[in-house]
């Protein structure tokens, strides 16, 4: 394709949470990235996932789910929203075609309406609604709402329409060369990535109570062993019975996340690692300014 017709840009997942924004942005980037679990507001970094094809280049800039503001944590989350917003070419707008809509849902359409940019609203979760005509009237809906540039059903999890969905983002692009080079499929520094795998482990393997209390920093990355890196996560917990929920009897669970989270770190550096993972107790870490930033969650 020649370069006056290739296309790139910022691309911004806007949505309520579970609506399944790291599912695809993992589908769509093919590799693990964001941290994805079936417990709402896991994705607190701005994460980008780049996609380059024969016809244009898609920066991914997966937000964390729109939600009404609570904690300065939580509040700290809306901004990175908006902020996501202003800075884009396109958003996409995902929706959970299985339940019905909620304020939640009309929350995220008036951001989408007030918002100026054009975009398009993926319909996720296909594979779960059994009657397809069950999803007319929710395209009515949106079409009668707002003018989107298309409007793309898909199951992110099983992977469905992924490839025509990139084309119909491609299509709405400005025409430009590519900002990142071909094989680039983050601009994420690999300590962050390495953090959110970790996190992910966690929320795949405790209850309800942890999610929202826990938070995992990189303290150190060494590579003075460049065949083996040694690998220091911190895990931020408020209490110490969260601690000890972590850890687990004997210690059983954190060796389990630990062992995980390593296999998923090898597969994305493409070499073993020496991964440690200790659980510290910072109470009310989540209202504590210093914290929030060694953590990486900006203003
Ligand atoms: N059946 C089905 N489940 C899906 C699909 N896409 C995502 N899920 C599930 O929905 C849950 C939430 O997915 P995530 O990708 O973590 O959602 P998210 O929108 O990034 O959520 P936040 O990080 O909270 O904003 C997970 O359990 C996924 O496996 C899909 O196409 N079909």
């Amino acid at each position: 394709m020649s370069s006056e017709t290739f296309r790139s840009g910022y691309v911004a997942f806007i949505g309520r949470p579970n609506a399944g924004k790291s599912t695809l942005l993992n589908r769509l980037v093919g590799e693990k990235i964001a941290a994805v679990s079936n417990k709402p507001q896991t994705t607190r970094h701005r994460i980008q996932g780049i996609v380059t094809k024969e016809e244009g280049q898609i920066v991914f800039v997966d937000t964390p789910g729109v939600h009404k503001p609570g904690y300065l944590l939580n509040r700290r989350m809306m901004s990175a929203v908006h902020d996501a917003i202003l800075s884009v070419d396109l958003l996409v707008l995902m929706r959970d075609a299985s339940v019905s809509t909620g304020n939640g849902d009309k929350f995220v359409l008036e951001l989408v309406k007030n918002s100026g940019k054009q975009a398009v609203l993926v319909l996720n979760k296909i594979d779960k609604v059994k009657d397809k005509g069950a999803l007319l009237p929710l395209i009515e809906y949106y079409s009668k709402e707002f003018d989107f540039a298309e409007i793309v059903p898909v199951s992110a999890l099983r992977g469905e329409a992924i490839d025509n969905l990139l084309n119909q983002i491609i299509k709405h692009l400005p025409t430009g060369e590519a900002i990142f080079g071909e094989d680039e499929m983050t601009d994420q520094p690999i300590r962050t990535i390495v953090a959110e795998m970790v996190r992910e482990k966690i929320l795949a393997s405790t209850g309800e109570e942890i999610p929202y209390v826990t938070a995992v920093v990189t303290e150190m990355f060494d590579e003075t062993d460049p065949e083996m890196p040694k690998i220091y996560c911190a895990i931020y917990v408020e209490r110490p019975s969260q601690k000890k929920i972590i850890i687990g009897k004997g210690g059983t669970k954190l060796r389990d996340i630990g062992m995980k989270a390593r296999h998923d770190i090898e597969n994305l550096l493409g070499k073993q690692v020496f991964l440690k993972l200790f659980v510290k107790v910072v109470e009310d870490w989540r209202n504590l300014e210093g914290r929030l930033d060694e953590i990486g969650i900006k203003e």
